[in-house]
Parts: structure tokens; sequence; C-alpha cells
């Protein structure tokens, strides 16, 4: 049974969906920030949940020997080292739409907190002054907003903003024209969104390119009074040099829920006069926490059960209803990647996937990670579908693929060609009707053989007496062959055979055929079916 660990702050609905899809959990949600503890007991689990408490450090991962799927009960993954655990072949999923309608909220409330200086105003009624004369705020309506990342919470914001009459300018590289104008919003450069903004929102994920992207130099670019909301990550602005425009004036006021160093017990923001903070409470609401828990629960279920990859970051998804299509595929894929990685001995320096007919419609993602991974199984037996493309990029393999229409008989079939410095080795494949994979050309050469864990594939030249020395040298030696499957380019020129083998053939067998000088090449492969 799949076992898997619950270690943040997760509504306990998480617990009863594991149970219900007959998987064991732990439920601990103080482990995660308890990184000794959470090293020693990693190894035991399939899976783990988690929200942005645990560090899912590439030490961790090296400990955890069992673990094949990390679920994000949440958005952000920054917590979480997604190279090392590509790299391990352990999936990273998270929960993209769960809390996006409660964080949207919680950066409209810090507008108008920051607005009207709500926190300060309370605190100060709270204390019994009655200081109506100090709490002069600014009005919404006809303020110009500037969105910084117009995706799943920032368009939920500008909704919202634009409800509340506010112009909305967006900047966003990846926002089409088409959707700005679906959303209602004008989209823009940096610099003009900095230059006309009253008030500035980020909802951009944190990365090498978001990182301090509001520096002192970008603060001097805004509009003097310009009011700043950050409910997206800590390390997007520069806290001092922010500190310091709000010390001068020239930014008016800043709500921040998120900072460059978590948990925040100090902040050059701290203290300030109107600056709102909140402890990172953008998705602290019960309904997003219902949500992501549902969502995560069920996600990390469904792979270590059935196979689904539902929101990976470092996968392509497979959902419910294609797994079982896709599945044939998949092993195909792999098969295919599989005997040309066993052929393989020099550096790889490219491969191309084909995907001819039907096979073309399908998740050619998923297919080509699983041929990718399928090549480099014989090198390294530890490698998946996850880790596979990112060790081949790593390695400087040019991974390509090309679709096409049905171009011959099949109506799908997958062919994979790798190139090494001097030689290209080709390989194709179908999945029949019944479900099992089959090769159907090697070296351009026709052939229709099914794949069993054990094989044995030789070249030769098309002469008499092939079939009965391989026959006899396994016969002899033990060896029971379930299939024998034959294929020529032409009358007594290159031909090749693939025996389906009941076990390995041994060593004395092997010795044998070669000695025969009757073959060019003899490679027992093996496949994990
Ligand atoms: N405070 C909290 O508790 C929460 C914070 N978040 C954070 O909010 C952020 C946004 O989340 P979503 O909207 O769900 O993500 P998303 O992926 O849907 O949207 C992010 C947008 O940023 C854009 N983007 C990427 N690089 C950019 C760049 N260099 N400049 C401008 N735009 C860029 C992308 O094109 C995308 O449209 C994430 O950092 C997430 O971790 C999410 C949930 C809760
Ligand atoms: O979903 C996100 O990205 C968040 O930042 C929410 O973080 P949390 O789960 O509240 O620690």
């Amino acid at each position: 049974m799949p076992k898997v660990l619950v270690s943040d702050k997760l509504s306990e609905t998480a617990v009863q969906i594991f149970r219900d899809n007959g998987i064991e959990v732990d439920f601990e949600p103080a482990l995660g920030k308890d990184k000794d503890a959470l090293l020693a007991r990693i190894g035991e689990y399939d899976g783990l949940a988690i929200r942005s408490a645990t560090k899912v450090t590439d030490k961790l991962l090296a400990a955890a020997t069992n673990l094949k799927v990390i679920g994000r009960a949440g958005i952000g993954v920054d917590n979480v080292d997604l190279k090392a655990a590509s790299q391990k072949g352990v999936i990273v999923m998270n929960t993209p739409y769960g809390n996006m309608i409660t964080t949207a909220e919680h950066a409209i409330a810090m507008m108008f907190a920051v607005a009207r200086q709500i926190p300060e105003a309370s605190a100060s009624t709270h204390a019994g002054k009655w200081e109506k004369s100090k709490f002069m705020g600014v009005e919404l309506t006809n303020k110009t907003l500037g969105l910084v990342g117009a995706g799943n919470i920032g368009s939920i914001v500008a909704s919202r903003a634009l409800g509340l009459k506010m112009k909305v300018l967006a900047y966003d590289p990846f926002l089409s024209e088409d959707r700005a104008k679906e959303l209602g919003v004008t989209k823009v450069e940096l610099d003009e969104l900095l230059g006309k903004a009253d008030f500035i929102t980020l909802h951009v994920p944190k990365t090498e390119q978001t990182a301090n992207m509001i520096t002192a130099e970008a603060i001097a670019k805004m509009k003097p009074g310009v009011r700043i909301i950050n409910c997206a990550r800590g390390g997007l602005v520069d806290e001092d040099a922010l500190a310091d425009a709000l010390k001068s004036g020239h930014v008016a006021g800043a709500a921040f829920d998120v900072f460059a160093v978590e948990p925040a017990t100090d902040s050059p923001l701290f203290n300030l006069p109107n600056v709102v903070v909140t402890p990172h409470l953008g998705a602290a609401t019960t309904e997003a926490q219902e949500n992501v828990a549902l969502q995560v629960a069920e996600q990390i279920s469904d792979y270590l059960n059935n196979g689904a990859v539902t929101n990976a970051i470092n996968m392509p998804s497979i959902t419910a209803e294609e797994a079982p299509i896709l599945g044939p595929f998949v092993k195909l894929a792999s098969h295919l990647g599989a005997f040309v990685g066993q052929m393989t001995r020099d550096p790889i320096e490219s491969i191309n996937i084909t995907y001819d007919g039907k096979v073309a419609e399908m998740n050619t993602k998923a297919l080509g990670s699983a041929a990718i991974a399928g090549v480099m199984s014989a090198q390294n037996p530890d490698v998946n579908m996850v880790s596979a493309p990112v060790i081949a990029a790593d390695r400087g393999i040019k991974v390509s693929s090309t679709t096409q229409e049905k171009s011959g008989v099949f109506d799908s079939y997958i062919k994979l060609t790798v190139k090494t410095a001097d030689r290209e080795r080709s390989i194709a494949g179908t999945v029949f009707s019944d479900g099992k994979p089959r090769f159907i050309q090697i070296k351009g050469i026709n052939i229709d053989a099914e794949v069993g864990s054990h094989m044995l594939y030789t070249t030769n030249k098309d002469v008499p007496g092939i079939i009965g020395t391989l026959g006899q040298t396994m016969g002899e030696n033990g060896v029971n062959i379930a299939n024998f499957t034959l294929g020529r380019s032409n009358v007594g020129a290159d031909a090749i055979a693939l025996l389906y083998l009941d076990d390995a053939p041994n060593d004395t067998a092997l010795a044998k055929l070669k000695a025969t000088g009757l073959f060019q090449s003899i490679s027992p492969l093996k496949f994990d079916i």
C-alpha cells in the first residue's frame, strides 16, 4: 500500500481522501518545520503533501529513497528544489486553482487597507484615541492599477479592480492582446506601468527573471504617491529600497503579505507608517484550504494508484481518462528507447521521435519523455519520465519530435532515431488492438515482433541456415524461444532476427552463435514489460 506524509498544515480533508483511495497516510503538520526529523523519516514515503513551510531541498530528496510524488497544496513551488526533484524522477504537482480567488481577494483587501490605512486606524481606535483627522485616505475609483503578472490570480484581481471602477494596466510578457481585451485590461511594458499606476500589485512567480524586479531604479520610475501591494512572493521587491522610498514619501504606502525571508521576524518594512503587513495569509481561508487539500490528495492518490498526472510542474500531464489509452503507447515509446539505448554505446548527440497517424494527436510530450527515459535506462536504471528529459538536457542531447499524418498501413506508429558521432539508429513500433506494443521496423527493415522481457537481436546476411542455427543453439542451451521474427532488406542482403526468449540467453549460447561467423552482431536485450 503506498504511503504518504502530510508534513504541513493541511486541512484534514486530505487525510480522508488518501484513506478513501487506499493510501496509508501520516498526518504530521509540524514535521515540515523540523528539518532533521523530516530527513530521518522521508525515506518511508511514496508521496509527500506540503504547503510552503516544508523545504524540499536536494538533501531531503537524496534521503527520499521511495518518493515518487510531491504535491503542493497551493501554487508556489519555490520551496521545492525542482531540478533536484526532476533529476531524481520525483513528480512535483501543485493545485493552481484552489486558492487563486482567496489570494486575489487578499490583494484587493490589502489595497483597501493601504488606501485607507485601516490597520493603523484600527489600532489607534482600539487604543482609545479618536484620530479622525490623522487617517486621510484615497479613493480607488478612477485610479490606475498596475498589474504585474496577469495569470490566474492577476486576472481575478483585474476583474475585481474593474468592478471597483479602476483602470487596469497589465505587464506580462505572456499576455496576448486578445486575452488582455477579454480581461478588459491594457497591456503595457513595465516602464509604462511604473510611470502611470497609482497602485501596483504583483502576481508573478519568483523566478530568475522576476527576483528583485522592483529595484530602487524601478521605484524611482514610479509616480510619486504610488502604493505597492505584494501578495505574490518575497524577494520580488527590494525591501530596503522600498523602505527608503516610503521614508522619503515617494511611495505613499505598501501592503505586503510575503517577505524575502520567511517566517519574517524582521524586515526593513516593519514599523514604517502606512505599511500593512500580514504573515503570508494570501491563501488562508477555510474555502481555499479545503480546495487545495482535497485537490492535492486526489492528485497524489491518482498518480500513485493509476499513473494519472495532473498539474505537474516537471512533467507533462496525463489525465485519468487518457492514462489507459496512452499507457500502451507509453510502454511502446519506452521499449523503442530501451532497444536503441541498449544498442548504443557511444555518447548520444540527438534523439528524434516521429509520431505518425493517430498517435500524433495524443499526449506526445509524455510519450517523448517515455522514449527518452527508455533510451537512458540502459545506462541508468533509476531514470524515469520525469528525470530523463532533464538528464538528457544536462548532457547536451538534442531532442526533437515530428508529427505527421498517417503515412503507411498502421493507424499509428512511433519511430525513434538516435544519433551518435558516427552512426544513426532507428526503430519503429506500433500498438496492436490487443494493446501490446510491437516493433515493426529496425534499420529500415520491416518486421513484426512482440516485445518480451528477454530478447535476442542479431544482424546477418540473408543466407540459408540462420533460423536453424539460432533455433538449435538456443535449444541446446536450454533457452526456450517464445517467438521468432525475421526481416531482410532484399534477397541475400542485410537481414535481422529478433527472438523473444523465456530466459536470458547464457554466455555459452552467445559464444556458440558468435563462433558460427554467420552474424555481424548478436545483442541480448532486456525490456521492462
Ligand atoms: N500570498 C499567498 O499566500 C499566495 C501567493 N501566490 C503566489 O502568487 C503568484 C501568482 O500566482 P498565479 O497567478 O496563480 O500564477 P500564474 O502562473 O497563473 O501567473 C503568473 C503570471 O506571471 C507571468 N509572468 C511570468 N514571468 C513574468 C515576468 N518576468 N514579468 C511579468 N509577468 C510574468 C506569467 O506569464 C503568468 O501569467 C505566485 O508567485 C504564487 O506563488 C499564490 C497563492 C497564494
Ligand atoms: O499557494 C501559494 O503559492 C502560497 O503562497 C500559499 O502558501 P501557504 O500554503 O499558505 O503556505
